[in-house]
Protein backbone atom coordinates (compact mmCIF):
# COMPACT_ATOMS: atom_id res chain seq x y z
CA UNK A 1 0.00 0.00 0.00
CA UNK A 2 1.27 3.32 -0.96
CA UNK A 3 1.66 5.50 2.35
CA UNK A 4 0.22 8.68 1.88
CA UNK A 5 3.07 11.20 2.01
CA UNK A 6 4.47 8.97 -1.22
CA UNK A 7 1.14 9.57 -3.20
CA UNK A 8 0.09 12.44 -5.62
CA UNK A 9 -2.73 14.49 -5.18
CA UNK A 10 -5.23 13.52 -8.05
CA UNK A 11 -7.54 16.52 -10.26
CA UNK A 12 -10.08 16.97 -7.85
CA UNK A 13 -12.48 18.82 -9.59
CA UNK A 14 -16.35 20.52 -8.64
CA UNK A 15 -18.53 17.42 -7.71
CA UNK A 16 -15.70 15.24 -7.12
CA UNK A 17 -16.57 13.01 -3.31
CA UNK A 18 -15.60 14.10 -0.30
CA UNK A 19 -14.04 11.13 2.25
CA UNK A 20 -16.30 9.19 4.21
CA UNK A 21 -16.47 9.17 8.05
CA UNK A 22 -15.52 5.66 7.71
CA UNK A 23 -12.37 6.62 4.96
CA UNK A 24 -11.13 9.76 7.03
CA UNK A 25 -11.18 7.72 10.21
CA UNK A 26 -8.78 5.30 8.86
CA UNK A 27 -6.70 7.96 6.94
CA UNK A 28 -6.60 10.26 10.26
CA UNK A 29 -4.55 7.67 11.84
CA UNK A 30 -1.58 8.09 9.16
CA UNK A 31 -1.72 11.38 10.57
CA UNK A 32 -2.31 11.10 14.23
CA UNK A 33 -0.59 14.76 15.07
CA UNK A 34 -3.51 16.39 13.08
CA UNK A 35 -7.00 17.20 14.29
CA UNK A 36 -9.90 16.88 11.93
CA UNK A 37 -12.14 20.41 12.69
CA UNK A 38 -15.07 21.83 11.13
CA UNK A 39 -14.60 25.56 10.18
CA UNK A 40 -18.07 27.29 9.34
CA UNK A 41 -19.79 24.08 8.02
CA UNK A 42 -16.12 22.88 6.32
CA UNK A 43 -14.54 19.88 7.52
CA UNK A 44 -10.58 20.52 7.66
CA UNK A 45 -7.34 19.39 8.93
CA UNK A 46 -5.09 21.20 11.55
CA UNK A 47 -1.98 21.00 12.58
CA UNK A 48 0.31 24.00 14.87
CA UNK A 49 4.38 23.38 14.10
CA UNK A 50 6.53 25.01 16.59
CA UNK A 51 9.79 26.63 15.12
CA UNK A 52 12.67 28.83 17.28
CA UNK A 53 11.70 31.66 15.67
CA UNK A 54 9.64 33.22 13.38
CA UNK A 55 12.06 33.28 10.37
CA UNK A 56 12.26 29.62 10.96
CA UNK A 57 8.56 29.54 10.38
CA UNK A 58 8.32 31.50 7.45
CA UNK A 59 10.65 28.97 5.47
CA UNK A 60 8.72 26.32 6.50
CA UNK A 61 6.05 28.10 4.91
CA UNK A 62 7.58 28.88 1.98
CA UNK A 63 9.10 25.74 1.69
CA UNK A 64 5.50 23.92 1.98
CA UNK A 65 4.27 26.34 -0.64
CA UNK A 66 6.83 24.93 -3.21
CA UNK A 67 5.05 22.00 -2.42
CA UNK A 68 1.82 22.47 -2.76
CA UNK A 69 2.55 24.27 -5.85
CA UNK A 70 4.06 20.80 -7.37
CA UNK A 71 0.93 19.58 -6.18
CA UNK A 72 -1.29 21.87 -7.62
CA UNK A 73 -3.08 21.75 -4.14
CA UNK A 74 -2.55 24.53 -1.41
CA UNK A 75 -2.97 25.08 2.21
CA UNK A 76 -3.76 27.46 5.05
CA UNK A 77 -0.83 28.84 6.70
CA UNK A 78 -1.29 30.96 9.41
CA UNK A 79 2.99 32.05 10.26
CA UNK A 80 3.18 33.55 13.81
CA UNK A 81 6.59 33.97 15.66
CA UNK A 82 7.60 30.44 16.83
CA UNK A 83 4.78 28.85 15.04
CA UNK A 84 2.66 27.87 11.73
CA UNK A 85 -0.63 26.55 11.90
CA UNK A 86 -1.74 24.57 8.54
CA UNK A 87 -4.65 24.19 7.13
CA UNK A 88 -5.83 21.51 4.16
CA UNK A 89 -9.55 21.34 2.88
CA UNK A 90 -10.88 21.32 -0.76
CA UNK A 91 -11.71 24.48 -2.03
CA UNK A 92 -13.68 23.31 -5.14
CA UNK A 93 -15.44 20.40 -2.90
CA UNK A 94 -16.07 22.52 0.04
CA UNK A 95 -14.50 19.53 2.47
CA UNK A 96 -12.05 16.66 2.78
CA UNK A 97 -10.53 14.90 -0.29
CA UNK A 98 -7.95 12.21 -0.21
CA UNK A 99 -5.56 14.92 -1.37
CA UNK A 100 -5.95 17.02 1.55
CA UNK A 101 -4.64 13.58 3.50
CA UNK A 102 -1.57 13.51 1.47
CA UNK A 103 -1.06 16.87 1.48
CA UNK A 104 -1.33 16.74 5.37
CA UNK A 105 1.31 14.10 5.64
CA UNK A 106 3.77 15.49 2.73
CA UNK A 107 3.40 18.39 5.53
CA UNK A 108 4.76 16.41 8.03
CA UNK A 109 7.53 14.93 6.22
CA UNK A 110 8.77 18.65 5.70
CA UNK A 111 8.21 19.37 8.98
CA UNK A 112 10.91 16.41 10.02
CA UNK A 113 13.26 17.26 7.57
C1 LIG B 1 -7.10 26.17 -10.68
C2 LIG B 1 -6.40 25.55 -9.48
O1 LIG B 1 -5.67 24.41 -9.87
C3 LIG B 1 -7.45 25.09 -8.48
O2 LIG B 1 -8.15 26.24 -8.04
C4 LIG B 1 -6.81 24.40 -7.26
C5 LIG B 1 -5.70 25.21 -6.64
N1 LIG B 1 -5.37 24.72 -5.31
C6 LIG B 1 -6.34 24.19 -4.52
N2 LIG B 1 -6.10 23.95 -3.22
C7 LIG B 1 -7.06 23.49 -2.41
N3 LIG B 1 -6.79 23.26 -1.10
N4 LIG B 1 -8.29 23.25 -2.88
C8 LIG B 1 -8.65 23.45 -4.14
O3 LIG B 1 -9.81 23.22 -4.52
C9 LIG B 1 -7.63 23.92 -5.05
N5 LIG B 1 -7.87 24.11 -6.34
Amino acid sequence: MTTLSQSSCEACRIGAPTVTQDEANELMTQIPEWSLVEVEGIKQLHRVYKFKNFMAAMNFANELAEISEAEGHHPGILVEWGKATVSWWSHSIKGLHRNDFVMAAKTDELFAK
